[in-house]
Order: structure tokens, then sequence, then C-alpha cells
């Protein structure tokens, strides 16, 4: 065993380290090296890291503009105490938070932050229920509604689902321009991706994800490169096989052609920049959302 004062010293140094550390990425904040939002999100992704033991108040009085006065007001107003460290945050704090500090960010910094993730993979993965899972449970990202020509099925409401529309107005879109992208898919109706949303969202530094075909993912990534590609995985073929079976929405016919197609799918996985396997819905969404995250903290880091 060290004897303590050995402890004493090196917990000591480090303290010290940790200190500059966090002067050093307040610091890149006042001279707008580092946004802000950045930061939180590096301290969200990482109890480990500097960032995390960062003050809310100490990141806030090193934005630009920000006195202490202002400071204690924003606090007030977003509900979190002046001692709060930013791995402290309640989740509803640290979306109030996220929110304030993407409000207060130049533009161009709001569009770095915001990326567009297309969530593709083989029929009944779990594409729709990992989405709605993104949906209900992180606020901050825009789950795209797609325009289709296919009739609602029970429970599916109109411009939640989907925008249920008729031919001669898909054949509008298509002619204006409104699509990203527009694919028919199984065959049979037709499925397309409206533009304006999305450029909206991504404009004020929202992320966005996609949840459609194959053949859509590959004509996002054509038209916009910068666009995250993931491709959702079984954990094995007969899990899928269960998941399509168990889902009972498919004729038996229906259900053969599916996994034909599929096979050819699952094939194109390496096309995506990343897989994603789904045995957990909570633990993939999880993944996904990290996805984007992530990325914005390194892309961020890279123009220090
Ligand atoms: N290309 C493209 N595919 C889409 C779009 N919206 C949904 N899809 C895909 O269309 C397929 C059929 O969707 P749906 O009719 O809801 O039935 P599902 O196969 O049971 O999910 C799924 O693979 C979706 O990912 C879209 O806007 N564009
Ligand atoms: N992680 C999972 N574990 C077990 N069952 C799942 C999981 N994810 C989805 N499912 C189930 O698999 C079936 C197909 O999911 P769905 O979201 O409809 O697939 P897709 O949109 O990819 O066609 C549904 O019955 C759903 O409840």
């Amino acid at each position: 065993m060290k004897p303590p004062e050995v402890d004493r010293v090196a917990a000591s140094r480090a303290a010290v380290a940790a200190r500059r550390a966090r002067a050093a990425v307040k610091r890149a904040v006042t001279e707008r090296r580092l946004s802000a939002v950045s930061v939180l999100d590096t301290a969200l992704s990482s109890t480990e890291s500097v960032e995390a033991t960062m003050r809310v108040r100490d990141l806030l009085m090193s934005i630009p503009g920000l006195g202490p006065v202002r400071v204690d007001r924003v606090m007030e107003r977003l509900g979190i105490a002046s001692s709060k460290r930013l791995s402290g945050l309640g989740v509803h704090q640290q979306q109030r938070l996220r929110e304030f500090l993407l409000k207060r960010a130049p533009q161009v910094e709001r569009a770095a932050q915001s990326r567009l993730v297309v969530l593709a993979g083989p029929t009944a993965v779990g594409k729709g229920t990992v989405s709605t899972y993104i949906r209900e449970n992180y606020p901050d990202v825009l789950l795209s509604v797609s325009a289709t020509t296919r009739a609602p099925r029970p429970g599916e409401v109109d411009g939640v689902s989907y925008y249920f529309i008729d031919d001669a107005e898909f054949d509008r879109m298509i002619d204006e321009g409104e699509f990203l992208e527009w694919a028919v898919v199984h065959n049979k109706s037709r499925y397309g991706t409206p533009r304006g949303p999305i450029d909206a969202a991504l404009a004020s530094g929202r992320s966005v994800l996609l949840e459609i075909d194959i053949q859509g993912a590959r004509l996002v990534k054509a038209a916009m490169p910068e666009a995250t590609l993931v491709f959702l995985l079984p954990p094995t073929w007969e899990e899928l096989v269960r998941r399509l079976i168990g889902r009972g929405t498919e004729t038996l016919e229906e259900q053969e052609r599916r996994l034909t197609t599929a096979r050819v799918e699952l094939a194109a996985q390496d096309e995506f920049d990343h897989r994603v396997v789904n045995r957990d819905v909570q633990a993939a969404a999880a993944e996904v959302v990290e996805l984007m995250q992530i990325q914005k903290a390194i892309d961020l880091r890279g123009k220090e």
C-alpha cells in the first residue's frame, strides 16, 4: 500500500491538471474555437471527460456576450442550480440547456451541429420500432415523415406515420422538386422524403433521422454525401424470420417475398457507414443517437 501522502500528492496533481484542462476548454469556447454545445455533448457522452466536470455556470460564463448577471438569470430560467456540473444534469435540464446553447450559437455553427442520419435495413429488423423509440425519447431529433401512396393501416395517423397522398399529389411533389428522394418500394407503392422540413431542421441545428429503404438510402447519399448511413441488423437470420412472422402483418406469400428481398438487402450492409445490431430496442436507439452526437464533438474538435 502507498503511504497516504503519496496519494494526496497524486490527487492534488490530478486536480491541478483537471483545472488547467477545464480552463483550456473555457478559453476555447470564449475564443470561438469550440462551440458550447459540443462541450455539453462531450460531457454527456463521457462521464470521464474533462468537460463532464465543468460547472454549467463556467460554461455559460465563457460564452462571449454573457456576463454574470445574465448567466444567473439564464440558469434560473433553465432551473439549474449554480453549483451544478455538466455531468450532474437531469435529462430535462440537459435538453433545456442544449436548446439554449443552440439558439445562441451562430447560424454556421448551428448548421454544423446538425446531422442527417439514414436508418435502413431489411424488412422486420425493427426500423420502425427503433425510430419510434427515438421520436418518443429524443425530442431533439426530427424524425422525418415520408409521403406515400399506400393506404393507411388501422391505427396509422396521417402526418405522423406518413403523409397519405394520392398518385396525382405524389406526381405534383415530384414535379415541384419537393422530394429529397423517392422510390417504389416492394414493387407496389411510392414513398418519398419531403425536403422542406429536413432543410429547415438542419439549418436550425437539429439532427434528422430518415427511416427509409435501402435504395432510398443510396439516393440520399448521392444527393447529400455528408449524410450518415446506418444499417440496422438482426441478431441472427432466424430472429429476423421470427420478427417478420411475429408481426403478423403480411400474408405467407408476402413474407416469403420479403425474406427473399431481405437476403439481397443484407448484402448491401457494407455500403453503409455504420452497422447497429438491434438486439434490444433501447440500446439500438441509443447507439444511433450517439452516432449523431459523437460525430458532432469530433467534427468541431478537428477545427481547433
Ligand atoms: N425510399 C423510401 N423508402 C421509404 C420511405 N418511407 C418509408 N420507406 C420504406 O418503405 C418500406 C415500406 O414501409 P411500410 O409501408 O411502412 O411497411 P413496412 O415494410 O412494414 O415497414 C420500408 O422499408 C420503409 O423503410 C421514403 O420516404 N423513401
Ligand atoms: N429489439 C427487438 N427485439 C424483439 N423484437 C423486436 C425488436 N425490434 C423490433 N421488434 C419486433 O419486430 C417486429 C418488426 O419490427 P418493425 O419495427 O415493424 O420492423 P421494420 O420497420 O424494420 O419492418 C415487430 O413486431 C417489433 O415489435
